[in-house]
């Protein structure tokens, strides 16, 4: 592809966008004693209380107006911050200490530090809105160092998001509907930000060195299957990704469900987080939802949401999926998806402490009344839900959420295998429950001792290293000796070619952001069993995941392994 050059990075799922760049800014870098300027010029010693007054001020405005225009979570999230920019106690202590002489840069931070310290020692409620402090903070110094406001734009015009990260609330924030595709500098594939991206059909490429220094309103164009973003694609690229959008759309025009080309059925599921989400599949050929993701209603909220408003919210994405099987996933909190409420006090390796199921040995309640809210909306809708808790480790720890949720009225009951352990045990777990889904993106986590949050180790965190494969194959071997299903829900899923391995390990569903269904049931179509397995084992005997994917890909039919 040319253009003015070609950057590369680690696309998530599908998609293809060419649109100008928009950029998140950092927070500022201003030194404690920088000057305050207004209008380009220094503001003289005596103005100084009435231009700190200003900037607070300006800030709440400013994220008041974004509140308005927004809806549902954007709003919400840009309209808390907007209180804190407004709280007399932080601008009066703000304008003591400048009063007292101290620089204003200087004394933003003091106070926020001050209020910040309290927050965290107070945890819970306050302790989460210490995010909130610091995003005024940024806003406040980058107005008085006369710099751009940092954080996520208001976006006028359809664009590109360019970041070096996003945390969830700067995701949060954003309008989905007019963010074209979403490029971060460092982030992983399978942290939160990408997954949110996936699941909102937004094409996301992260770990693009260099995307960062691209300039505000420069032309991109984003092939989020092989990674690459041309800088100012000329008419040939344009035309080059125009044709290949267009390929998309006609695999998606294919809406049989998921088999092999000699009929093997292979259930092809989507991912979803929200009652929104689950809308958006009404045309959609998904034979159902193998992962919602029920911690998006439970973020950025102060208290868990009461039975009657979880109820509320599982019936809407039920009836929404109708007569189609719908897994819905017991609260995830901790690690990658910390919750005040679930995890008040700091973990010194959270992704090893309390986190998915486990919470049910510190906030039992969370759970009971989730499961009590989903067989509510079950027994409203007239449906019956499929129900999996995450990061299981034991048979016994799937016994007793099988015990809990069928007390609560629930009858199908499943568990993720997210931990090698639950892995190498899958016929003692499967005895347990009735069905597992693997969630290859903790399981790699876990198996490869990665952080999935560093980006950097992504190359480890490749669900294509050949132990990850041992332990999809083991739970798929439970799945075959008890004759339960065995899915896989994580993002290596939505990976045509991993696809047709996974099927040939032996698992029995797919689950995936929408956008990846099409191309993973072309593949399916285009292989036999026989040669799924053959994949499976080219891939499982090689000596590392890239030599793997590699053998795969110049053993399927060369139009599979055109998909990029
Ligand atoms: C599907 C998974 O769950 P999450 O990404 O939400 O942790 C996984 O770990 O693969
Ligand atoms: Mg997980």
């Amino acid at each position: 592809m040319s253009g003015h050059g070609v950057l590369h990075g680690v696309g998530v799922g599908r998609g293809i966008a060419v649109g100008p760049v928009v950029r998140v800014e950092p927070a500022p870098q201003v030194a404690p004693d920088a000057p305050v300027v207004r209008d380009g010029s220094p503001v003289p010693t005596e103005d100084l209380p009435e231009a700190v007054g200003e900037a607070f001020a300006a800030v709440a405005a400013a994220l008041n107006a974004q509140a308005a225009r927004a809806t549902g979570t954007v709003a919400e999230v840009l309209s808390a911050t907007a209180q804190m920019a407004d709280d007399p106690a932080l601008r009066q202590q703000v304008l003591d200490r400048v009063r007292g002489g101290e620089p204003a840069v200087a004394a933003v931070d003091a106070a926020v530090d001050g209020f910040a310290t309290l927050f965290e020692q107070a945890g819970g409620y306050l302790a989460e809105r210490v995010t909130d402090l610091r995003s005024v903070r940024d806003r406040v110094v980058a107005r008085l160092a006369g710099l751009p406001a940092p954080g996520v734009p208001e976006l006028t015009v359809p664009a590109v998001v360019v970041a070096r990260d996003l945390a969830p609330a700067d995701t949060a924030a954003l309008d989905l509907d007019r963010v074209l595709a979403l490029l971060t500098e460092e982030g992983g594939p399978t942290g939160h930000t990408a997954i949110i991206a996936g699941q909102n059909g937004v094409p996301c490429v992260v770990r693009v060195a260099g995307i960062t220094a691209v300039a505000e309103g420069t032309v991109v164009g984003v092939d989020a299957a092989t990674g690459s973003v041309v800088i100012e694609p000329d008419a040939q690229v344009r035309a080059e990704l125009a044709a290949k959008a267009d390929r998309e759309r006609a695999l998606a025009e294919d809406t049989a469900p998921g088999a092999t080309a000699d009929g093997h059925a292979v259930q092809l599921l989507a991912n979803i987080g929200t009652v929104e989400d689950a809308e958006r599949l009404t045309d959609s050929a998904a034979e159902g939802v193998g992962l919602f993701r029920t911690e998006v209603l439970f973020l950025g909220r102060a208290q868990a949401p009461s039975v009657q408003e979880q109820t509320d919210t599982y019936a809407r994405v039920f009836r929404a999926l109708g007569e189609r099987k719908v897994v819905v996933r017991t609260l995830d909190a901790g690690a990658d998806k910390p919750l005040a409420f679930a995890n008040p006090a700091p973990e010194e390796n959270p992704a090893l402490g309390v986190r998915g199921y486990r919470l049910v040995r510190t906030v039992p309640e969370l759970l009971h009344d989730q499961l009590t809210a989903l067989a509510a909306a079950g027994a409203e809708t007239g449906t019956t839900p499929w129900v999996m808790a995450p990061m299981v480790a034991t048979a016994a720890e799937a016994r007793a959420f099988a015990a809990a949720a069928h007390g609560a009225g629930l009858r199908r009951t499943g568990v993720m295998v997210e931990v090698p352990s639950a892995a190498l045990r899958a016929r003692a777990v499967l005895d347990e429950v009735d069905f597992v889904s693997l969630g290859t993106n903790d399981l790699a986590q876990y198996t490869m001792a990665t952080d999935r949050l560093r980006g950097e180790l992504t190359d480890l965190l490749d669900p294509w290293q050949p132990a990850v494969l041992e332990l999809v194959a083991a739970t798929a071997r439970g799945g075959e000796q008890t004759g339960k299903p065995v899915g896989v829900c994580g993002e290596s899923a939505a990976d045509p070619l991993m696809a047709l391995v996974l099927t040939g390990l032996g698992v029995t569903s797919l689950s995936m952001s929408p956008a990846a269904l099409p191309a993973v049931r072309f593949a399916l179509r285009r292989h036999t069993l026989a040669e799924c397995r053959a994949l499976a084992e080219l891939a499982l005997s090689a000596a590392d995941s890239v030599s793997g994917r590699s053998a795969v890909r110049a053993a399927v039919k060369p139009e599979v392994s055109e998909l990029g």
